[in-house]
């Protein structure tokens, strides 16, 4: 679920008032995502044609401080072509408005579905949207410090504690802290870098048919290595759910549709099985910290960090020789 907050539907309107959009004609909560509620809302539309937008309110781990730096990146990218949706600013031009004590942004609808089980094709096509993001953040004039680094995987491994850890499984606590060493001393430097996504899973990437029509949920991205960035989405597309199997048609496809666009240099193909054991590091570490303390009755599907145990165990295994021969 990802409602978290009743609005009324003459606040609603109040709101939708505040924007040369028209008036509200309808809101539908999404039940999709975790952090934010979110709202389907149509209007009668500036021109009286109709149209639709995401309406969103920060509920929880987003600052306000930060949202500037948030709804720039969309309409930065937007306005370079990527498909991204655009902030839509009210009639004094702001980005976000405040309601009810909550900061809430309207933006731009796009069209498509999120997929389960992408196909190559699929996988090619975001490989490809991803580098175009990573050409076009080049003169995007914000930056946003990485805090979901090696430094915080490191603060919320010791946060959880051994004890815990081993609740979710007994092998989390040697895997977790062995990794988290073994990264210590293997982690690159100097790499080419800029604002990246830092979370493009499947279901944060809308598509029509084998296109991606949308790159959306951008709240985790902050600066870091452009090769950090494609590991992640390479951790996140390319195995079954559950992680224990590998796709190397998805991988394949990925890898190529990213260098289509942007080639890696022969650095950051080297620096990729270390990326991508960081990448699951990053998702173990806020998984297994959402699975002990997410209350039993909150109504959020936690997701297993195992998943992500088992693709660091593959890419600790396999990685030299996958990026070697797919890179
Ligand atoms: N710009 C958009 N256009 C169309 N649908 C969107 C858009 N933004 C969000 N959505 C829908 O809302 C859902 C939740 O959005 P998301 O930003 O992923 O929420 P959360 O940050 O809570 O995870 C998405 O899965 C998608 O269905
Ligand atoms: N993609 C992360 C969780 C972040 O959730 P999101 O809905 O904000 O993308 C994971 O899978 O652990």
């Amino acid at each position: 679920m990802a409602v978290y907050t009743h609005l009324a539907a003459e606040r609603l309107a109040e709101l939708i008032d505040a924007y040369d959009v028209g008036s509200l004609v309808s809101a539908k909560g999404i039940a999709e995502g975790v952090s934010n509620s979110n709202w389907l809302i149509e209007t009668t539309g500036s021109d009286g044609q109709g149209a639709r937008f995401i309406l969103t309110m920060y509920e929880r781990r987003i600052e306000t401080s930060d949202l500037p730096f948030f709804l720039g990146l969309l309409d930065h990218l937007a306005a370079h072509g990527c498909p991204v949706p655009r902030t839509i600013h009210d009639r004094d031009g702001a980005l976000w408005r405040t309601i009810d004590g909550k900061a809430v942004a309207l933006i731009e609808y796009l069209p498509g579905v999120s997929i389960d089980h992408p196909t190559p094709a699929q996988a090619r096509s975001v490989g490809q949207a991803l580098a175009r993001i990573h050409h076009a953040v080049a003169d995007f004039p914000q930056s946003r410090t990485q805090t979901l680094g090696l430094a915080g995987w490191d603060r919320t491994i010791n946060d959880c504690g051994a004890e815990a850890l081993a609740t979710i499984d007994p092998e989390l606590p040697d895997l977790a802290f062995g990794e988290l060493s073994w990264l210590a001393g293997h982690w690159p430097g100097g790499l080419p870098h800029g604002v990246v996504h830092c979370d493009l899973f499947p279901d944060n990437v809308l598509m029509l048919g084998d296109k991606v029509s949308g790159l959306i949920d951008f709240y985790f991205a902050a600066s870091d290595f452009f090769a950090y960035d494609l590991a992640v989405t390479h951790a996140a597309w390319c195995f079954e759910r559950g992680g224990a199997t590998f796709r190397t048609d998805v991988s394949e496809a990925l890898l190529a549709g990213y260098q289509a666009e942007r080639p890696l240099s022969s650095v950051e193909r080297d620096a990729l099985p270390v990326l991508a054991r960081g990448a699951c590091m990053r998702f173990i570490s806020s998984r297994a910290d959402d699975w002990l303390n997410t209350p039993a009755d909150a109504l959020v599907t936690r997701k297993d960090p195992m998943d992500f145990a088992r693709r660091l165990q593959f890419y600790a295994a396999h990685g030299d020789e996958l990026f070697a021969q797919g890179a």
